[in-house]
């Protein structure tokens, strides 16, 4: 392991390589499962085997619960206040508190199931018109899952939908990747230079209008009703106007656009690669289709209670996990507090990245590893998190992902609804081997090059 003038070595901690050989897939895992690089200004591990992020998300986890300071986030977050972004501390702890308890606990998660049923109808509908022809279903995934975080997010609330959608978008493809502001964080004047600055304030300028819109339209205290579910945003309006949290309205804005960042980039990743691989993959497609189709048996319209029990569907939804999580990094976590990590004195500030890729794949815990084979998981009880964290997709520890139920939810059900209704081609009689799977790095890993597919309609009459 490489190190720094800033890593101190206690000799009577002796690092310990691994002793099997950890590969990427099929490559060797060329610099070990514990790194340290010198990103700019910051000093950065990588871990890549399960046994060193089992000992950071859990011995060192309350050392590495911060995030570091990202330029984007900074300006779009309402400086850092939102979940994903704020410091580790009593702030932190109380929108958690928020988030798991009202916004996404699974009561509330599947009280918005008649959102997720209609919108993947209304692609459904969208869909049978194009029968036949080459339709982009990249950019309709995207807004099909963007449509349903926005109605869980503002209910009927927001006038300006398609702009908030619009704008998110811009902001994801200005997102991800690289970003040399974020590694030379003293180096203010490299934010104005590289042009992002200017560009994320007059995003969030944007963003903020349309939330100031919503809250002043907002009609006052509106709790559940048998024909008015709350929206997420109305939760916290709530909480905020009960004075049980100290919440700002610029908290809340921020919180709601977390709601939405989180919501609509990652779930709509995982849906585009699920069907690429089921693309590629033609024997587990049918099998997917038969479990449905004989499930439902002609059922016009699913219902998500249809759903519960198909188990290849949930089969293929954590294969596609494991192999295109869409966060592969998860998110940064900064050190906090010294700490020792295999020997080695880590200081307060030390950048952590978990290489949640590398470790889904390792082949000591996963058999063929780049192989798509949602069986495996049939003898396999891993659920959203690895017993010996080989299974990443939602990170692990305090800061896991608070939301993956409704993250897979988001995927099952849309999933679900193209498989049910249709059968797939690609254009110009393309065969499955011939479509790429090249990745490009945004705010999550996406397809590089949109999926553009030929729908059939299935005859439902037939079971
Ligand atoms: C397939 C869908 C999703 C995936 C794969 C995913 C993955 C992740 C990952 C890897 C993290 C970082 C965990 C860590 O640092 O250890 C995270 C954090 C987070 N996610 Fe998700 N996520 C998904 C969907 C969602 C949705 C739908 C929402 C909200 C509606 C959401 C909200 C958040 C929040 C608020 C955090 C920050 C938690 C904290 O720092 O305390 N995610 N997610």
């Amino acid at each position: 392991m490489a190190t720094s003038n800033n890593w101190t070595h206690a000799s009577s901690h002796r690092f310990t390589p691994t002793p099997r050989s950890p590969r990427f897939g099929s490559e060797p895992l060329k610099y070990g499962p514990l790194m340290h690089l010198q990103l700019g200004e910051l000093s950065t591990i990588v871990i890549s085997d399960p046994r060193w992020a089992k000992e950071v998300l859990t011995t060192h986890d309350i050392a590495f619960a911060d995030r570091p300071v990202v330029l984007t986030t900074e300006i779009v977050a309402y400086q850092n206040t939102d979940v994903v972004w704020s410091p580790y501390g009593d702030y932190w702890r109380q929108l958690r508190k928020i988030v798991t308890l009202e916004l996404l606990s699974v009561k509330k998660v599947k009280s918005f199931h008649y959102i997720r049923e209609d919108e993947c109808y209304n692609l459904v509908a969208t869909l049978r018109k194009s029968a036949g022809s080459p339709v982009n279903l990249s950019q309709m995934i995207f807004d099909t899952i963007a449509k349903i975080v926005c109605r869980a997010a503002f209910g009927k609330g927001c006038k300006d939908q398609e702009e908030f959608i619009d704008i998110v978008k811009e902001l994801f493809k200005l997102t991800g990747g690289f970003d040399v502001a974020d590694v030379f964080p003293s180096k203010k004047i490299i934010h104005t230079l590289t042009g992002k600055r200017p560009k994320l304030e007059s995003i969030h300028k944007r963003l903020d209008k349309i939330l100031s819109d919503v809250i002043s339209e907002h009609p006052g205290e509106r709790s559940n009703t048998a024909d008015h579910q709350e929206s997420l945003l109305e939760v916290l309006l709530r909480l905020q106007a009960s004075g049980e949290f100290k919440l700002t309205t610029k908290n809340v804005k921020a919180v709601t656009l977390d709601m939405f960042g989180g919501g609509t980039d990652t779930s709509s990743a995982t849906l585009e690669w699920a069907i690429s691989e089921l693309i590629k993959n033609p024997k587990v497609l049918k099998k997917a289709q038969v479990e449905l189709r004989e499930a439902l048996k002609g059922k016009e319209r699913i219902l998500e209670t249809d759903l519960q029990d198909l188990d290849y569907l949930k089969l293929i939804v954590r294969e596609t996990l494991r192999m295109h999580l869409p966060l592969p990094l998860l998110f940064p976590r900064e050190c906090r507090e010294p700490c020792k990590l295999g020997g080695y004195d880590i200081p307060v500030k030390t950048k952590l990245l978990v290489n949640g890729w590398a470790i889904n794949r390792d082949p000591a815990y996963w058999p063929n590893p780049d192989s798509f084979i949602p069986e495996r998981f049939r003898s396999n009880p891993t659920n959203v998190m690895g017993s010996e964290y080989e299974y990443l997709p939602f990170g692990a520890g305090r800061r896991m992902c608070p939301a993956a139920v409704l993250g897979i939810a988001n995927v099952e059900v849309p999933l679900a609804h193209m498989l049910y209704y249709f059968d797939w081609e690609l254009p110009n009689g393309a065969k499955g081997e011939d479509l790429d799977m090249v990745e490009v790095f945004g705010a999550s890993v996406q397809r590089k090059n949109e999926l553009h597919l030929v729908l059939k309609p299935y005859n439902l009459a037939q079971n």
